[in-house]
């Protein structure tokens, strides 16, 4: 039997529709945990009670925080995080970044409110918490488990809005059959990132989109207006139309990082193009985010940018970790 630390942060799993107002978070981890059946002994704390649209780098930091004083705790075996889906990916990655146990830290929520029909948080708890608890999966970082399959952190993302299991990305650890959960893969472990520090709260990294006739204006904005990096959601494998490698040149000399990454929801980063294109943009300072999407990206880079990494090194470390 496991000691697991439950960390409540809101989202759908602690939900309830008010007359008007729609689905607002209000459940607290007590609450959650009435019923659920499983042979492990848990305690809870409530961190946040809110939508995962809702959430700032602070409330990250926050998480990260509570996260990491568990699993020094002795006398806890692994810990579970509810969390709204709509922003798990990028807390998802926060954690994986930072972790430095063997203990796993993994996160779960709902599709269903507490007050469906047929809510689908207990049993996603239920199967968090056996992820957490589970020996063969020690070692493993930051995980998400949902409707009966675990996985990465790294690489996973919200890939549909209703589907029972909104997740997809991020190698596959584990699934349930018929109660059991059998574990299928280890994930390569990376050197951990050290905790937020408060800059972390405050760090600014955009995120911008190309598309056709996309004008350089947002891009520009944001680098005037003094945001720390941008995440560039190139086409395809990392291109970007007129313009763009001018800007990108620009922002990098004024001491912007720029992250090249893809609005593709699949697939690494391959500057292959010119006459604007990917190659045009590395040219011209972009480091290239490989495997990790815009929003994975973006955690990554505000993390570097907070722990103050130089400007001249930022492309290596970031490139390490990506
Ligand atoms: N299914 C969910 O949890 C979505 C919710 N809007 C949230 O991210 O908090």
């Amino acid at each position: 039997m496991a000691h697991i630390q439950i960390l409540g942060t809101g989202g759908t799993i602690a939900s309830r529709s008010l007359p008007g107002e729609g689905a607002v978070a209000a459940d607290s981890t007590e609450v959650l945990l009435q019923g659920m059946s499983q042979p492990h002994t848990v305690s809870s704390l409530d961190l946040l009670t809110t939508g995962s649209y809702r959430l700032g780098l602070g409330d990250l930091r926050t998480i990260a925080g509570f996260v990491q004083k568990s699993l020094a705790a002795p006398e806890v075996d692994g810990v579970v995080v509810t969390h709204g889906t709509d922003t798990m990916e990028e807390t998802a990655f926060l954690l994986d970044l930072v972790h430095a146990s063997e203990k796993s830290v993994v996160l779960t929520g709902a599709q269903q409110t507490a007050d469906s029909p047929a809510p689908d948080g207990p049993r996603n708890l239920e199967l968090a918490v056996q992820a957490a608890a589970c020996g063969e999966l020690r070692g493993s970082g930051a995980l998400i488990a949902f409707s009966g399959v675990v996985r990465c952190a790294r690489g996973a993302r919200k890939a549909h809005t209703t589907a029972a299991n909104p997740f997809a990305g991020g190698s596959e650890v584990a699934h349930l059959v018929g109660g059991d959960l059998v574990v299928t893969a280890r994930p390569l472990a990376r050197r951990p990132l050290p905790v937020p520090p408060p800059e972390f709260a405050g760090t600014r990294v955009e995120v911008i989109t190309v598309y056709p006739g996309a004008t350089t204006d947002l891009f520009d904005f944001a680098v005037a207006s003094g945001t720390g990096a941008i995440v560039l959601a190139g086409s395809g494998v990392g291109n970007a139309g007129p313009g763009f490698a001018e800007s990108v040149a620009r922002a990098v000399l004024q001491g912007c990082q720029v992250i090249l990454s893809t609005r593709a929801p699949w697939g690494p980063v391959v500057p292959t193009y010119g006459n604007g294109g990917g190659t045009d943009l590395v040219a011209a300072g972009a480091v290239p985010s490989r495997d990790l999407n815009p929003f994975q990206a973006r955690i990554l880079a505000a993390l570097l940018l907070s722990l103050g990494t130089p400007a001249e090194d930022f492309a290596d470390v970031f490139s390490h970790y990506c």
